[in-house]
């Protein structure tokens, strides 16, 4: 197995883009999402932007967003993908890549089998699937709430491309949801905080580290 890509999602302060950038992760997150502890608004998505420059590329994650919303974090963050984490369908997928010619990921959120056979629905669509965790119902957040679910349930995509793994992942437990899913990519948010939005430049060195060591 390759090492796998890595996102480190949430980024909102230079010093945790700093520490992403310098634990060599592939992917930032720029959340767009006002409910989020994490979410950045265009000024503070520009100025993060700016310190990346080519660094690192960015992937803007919108929930149900309207296009000039996506728009604007798109110009803002100067992104290289957009993550779309509601219940677009794979139609809106379709419109939204075409409408800004970004690869576009699909959140799918997960704590049945029957939630990763309807991704399928997804594929050849979205450029990537990215299989997280199923928030409860009325939870205020659709992701980063620090929750797994069951790995096994990925059995059939392993060996397959255009995917990746999200939802609790953490320094301590990546390598070994990398040797059970083969993932090709692994993303994390609050595996690498000490508090919600509170991004640890130690916890994202060591996670890099343990991903890429897997
Ligand atoms: O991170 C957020 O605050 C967030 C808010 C609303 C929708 C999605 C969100 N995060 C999406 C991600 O890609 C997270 O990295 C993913 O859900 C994993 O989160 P975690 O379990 O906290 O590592």
């Amino acid at each position: 197995m390759g090492a796998p890509l890595i996102k480190i999602c949430g980024i909102a302060t230079a010093e945790a883009l700093d520490a992403a950038i310098t634990s060599q992760a592939d992917f930032v997150g720029l959340v767009f999402f006002p409910p989020s502890p994490r979410h950045v608004d265009g000024h503070a998505a520009a100025a993060l932007a700016a310190r990346a420059g080519s660094r690192i590329r960015r992937v803007g994650l919108f929930v149900d967003a309207d296009d000039s919303t996506m728009a604007e974090g798109i110009a803002a963050g100067r992104l290289d993908a957009v993550q779309l984490h509601g219940e677009e369908t794979p139609a809106h997928v379709a419109q939204v890549k075409a409408r800004f010619g970004l690869p576009v990921w699909k959140a799918i959120p997960v704590s049945t089998a029957a939630d990763v056979v309807r991704a399928e629905d997804y594929r050849g669509v979205a450029d990537l699937l990215l299989f997280d965790a199923k928030t409860p119902k009325d939870a205020a957040l659709p992701g980063g709430m620090g929750l797994r679910f069951d790995w096994s349930l990925l059995a059939a995509q392993k060996g397959r491309s255009g995917w990746g793994l999200a939802g609790g992942l953490s320094p301590a437990n990546v390598a070994g949801a990398l040797h059970q899913t083969a993932a090709p990519l692994v993303d994390t948010s609050s595996g690498v905080e000490t508090a919600p939005g509170n991004k640890d430049p130690d916890l994202i060195r060591a996670f890099c580290e343990a991903a890429q060591g897997a």
